[in-house]
């Protein structure tokens, strides 16, 4: 479904990413794996036109792809803290409503849908709660919901985890693996802990210097990717 064909990103006169190809299909979810700077995040940026790309294409099931067809999910997560759990979820409709639709509240069908989201992610019974007052793990499952509330095909998660413990972390992923094999998202997180995609990933990716080096089972041996303690 998702398909990266070609992604080269240069900053200045350094190239960070050199003509990547990466696929992603409907109902699976991929891990991108790799050192610090290998360059994962500018792969997931390139992907969502939020980097320049010197060359390369991005496609949904063949077709360029539109700004609706994707949600991303960062490692920060960004919800409007002051704003109920609710509303936050809401917000990933935005992009289909008419402009200011959302001035007097969102619509009805908009609010059943995000409690549907919320239900999906377990967090139902904290919808009408400030965003602020969820841990760090029950936000990123918001900020799941949100993005699942865009109605998107492909789902890019930049760390999701990063900043979560080791259950909220588990929890996150075979949150974002049951999107991909129940809803049939193509789902692309960049991780660092090769356990975890290893556990939750149906296939891996792993970047050395903007290459891909490796592209196979999730259990695969990845120490290959990583400069040892020594090298470092
Ligand atoms: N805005 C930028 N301007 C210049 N160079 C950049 C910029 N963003 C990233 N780079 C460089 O591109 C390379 C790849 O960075 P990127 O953030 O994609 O790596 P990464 O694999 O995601 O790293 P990390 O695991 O540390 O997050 C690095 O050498 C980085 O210094």
């Amino acid at each position: 479904m998702l398909a990266l064909s070609g992604m080269t990103v240069r900053y200045g006169d350094r190239t960070v990413l050199h003509g990547v190809d990466v696929t992603v299909a409907g109902g699976e979810l991929l891990a991108v794996l790799g050192a610090n700077g290998s360059g994962k995040s500018t792969l997931l940026r390139a992907a969502a036109s939020l980097v320049p790309v010197a060359a390369g294409r991005v496609t949904v099931d063949g077709r360029p792809c539109g700004r609706l067809d994707l949600a991303l999910v960062f490692q920060r997560i960004h919800l409007v803290q002051r704003r109920s759990v609710l509303d936050n979820v809401c917000a990933g409709a935005l992009g289909r409503l008419p402009l200011g639709a959302s001035l007097f509240g969102f619509p009805r069908d908009v609010r059943e849908e995000a409690m549907a989201c919320l239900d999906r992610v377990g967090l139902a019974d904290r919808a009408h709660d400030r965003a602020g007052s969820l841990s760090g793990g029950q936000q990123q499952r918001v900020a799941v919901a949100r993005a699942l509330c865009q109605r998107p095909r492909v789902v890019l998660a930049d760390e999701p985890v990063s900043a979560l413990d080791p259950a909220a972390s588990e929890q996150v992923l075979a949150l974002l693996a049951e999107l991909a094999h129940v809803e049939g998202l193509a789902v692309l997180a960049v991780l660092h802990q090769p356990a975890l995609a290893a556990r939750h990933a149906d296939r891996v990716v792993g970047l050395r210097d903007g290459r891909v080096v490796l592209d196979g089972p999730p259990d695969q041996p990845v120490d290959a990717l990583y400069p040892t303690l020594e090298a470092a």
